[in-house]
């Protein structure tokens, strides 16, 4: 049974995952979003661009959306240079996977092709209707589709979070955003959404209860170094005073965590084709699985770790290796050791 934690008051007010939260399917009640049949909006999303009420202002902000039962989330292009940026990248990745090498020469094609396990499937581009105005979305592979508990954190990688042809402008505000974490650890969290069994929390509720906790980007900007590990802590679900089913799930899940970012790592040490700004990597596992894992089982398909956010993609300058991602990747490595070692 799950008790929503958006019948509690939120400790940081966070009023944009609160909105999230609620996330009626209303199409045009009560200024919800007028949605195409058979879409509806994702509710596991966690950050980056979100619906405004149709009668504010700002009503052309439009958030991701979700096709259940073909497994897919629908991204808008938003700003035309950053959509067009990011189409671009899962068009050449997709090139590259079918062996089209005419695009960008062989053994680029290959280092890109070989990206692909770490990146959520594309399905090509498509325009939908919201709000009576058409749009166009890239269709991908809903990375919490299958999960019952789907525990989802955004975590934005690198120091730089502008890229080459940002204003002086944009970079002085990205500079001015999640501050610590940015600099200390080249790593900031937009959102994160996690469902804690009650009995690692202070409920006095009894049985197999579980609360979902949602924390957006006011959180993440509010985070010391020591907050942050907390907060990825309290998501791997690995407080000390866990049941021993819940910590032998959480080990199975950390180890498992820590194989998919090395994985990646790896990738970009051999890589010298493109640098990733303002790029996120989404951690996604799925709650329900973690009092049955056993430690001696390879997990299945309920852990998954990707790239996603390629609004930012430009090709490495100099033929440098992207030093910038690297150093979050490596200290997210160690925060995700250090929970697992202790
Ligand atoms: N393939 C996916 N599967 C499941 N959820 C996804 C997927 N892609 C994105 N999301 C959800 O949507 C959120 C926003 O995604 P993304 O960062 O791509 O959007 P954005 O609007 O470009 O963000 P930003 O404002 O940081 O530029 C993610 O935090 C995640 O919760
Ligand atoms: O973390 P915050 O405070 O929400 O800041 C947003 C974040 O930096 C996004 O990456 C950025 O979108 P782009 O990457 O597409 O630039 C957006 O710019 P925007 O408001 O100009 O869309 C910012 O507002």
């Amino acid at each position: 049974m799950l008790v929503s934690v958006s019948d509690l008051n939120w400790p940081d007010g966070d009023g944009d995952l609160n909105k999230m939260a609620k996330n009626e399917q209303s199409n045009g009640v009560n200024g919800g979003p007028v949605l195409p049949n058979g879409f509806r909006q994702l509710d596991t999303q966690v950050a980056g661009h979100q619906f405004e009420p149709t009668n504010s202002s700002s009503s052309s902000s439009i958030g991701l959306l979700q096709d259940p039962q073909k497994g897919y989330v629908l991204k808008p292009l938003g700003k035309p240079e950053c959509g067009e940026r990011e189409l671009n990248f899962y068009e050449s990745l997709a090139r590259a996977r079918a062996g089209d090498v005419k695009a960008t020469g062989e053994s680029n094609d290959l280092t890109l092709a070989s990206l692909s396990p770490y990146v959520p499937r594309f399905y090509g581009h498509l325009k939908l209707a919201v709000n009576q105005r058409e749009h166009t979305f890239i269709r991908l592979e809903d990375l919490t589709r299958g999960m019952l508990q789907p525990c989802v954190m955004d975590v934005k990688m690198g120091r730089r979070t502008w890229d080459p042809e940002s204003s002086p402008h944009k970079r002085q505000v990205e500079e001015q955003k999640y501050v610590i974490c940015k600099q200390k650890l080249g790593l900031c969290l937009p959102g994160f959404q996690v469902y804690l069994p009650t009995n690692s929390t202070n409920s006095s509720q009894e049985g197999d209860h579980s609360v979902i906790l949602r924390h957006g980007k006011d959180y993440g900007k509010s985070l010391n170094v020591a907050g942050f590990k907390q907060t990825m802590a309290l998501f791997f679900n690995a407080s000390t005073s866990d049941s021993k089913a819940q910590a032998v799930g959480s080990e199975v899940l950390l180890r498992e965590i820590l194989r998919q970012l090395r994985e990646i790592l790896d990738w970009f040490k051999h890589q010298r084709q493109l640098h990733f700004y303002a790029s996120s990597l989404l951690i996604c596992y799925d709650g329900s699985q973690l009092s049955h894992a056993k430690s001696s089982m390879l997990p299945s398909d309920w852990i998954r770790v990707r790239m996603i956010d390629f609004a930012h993609v430009y090709p490495a300058e100099n033929g440098q290796p992207d030093e910038n991602y690297m150093f979050g990747l490596e200290s997210l490595i160690e925060v995700v050791e250090s929970i697992h070692h202790r």
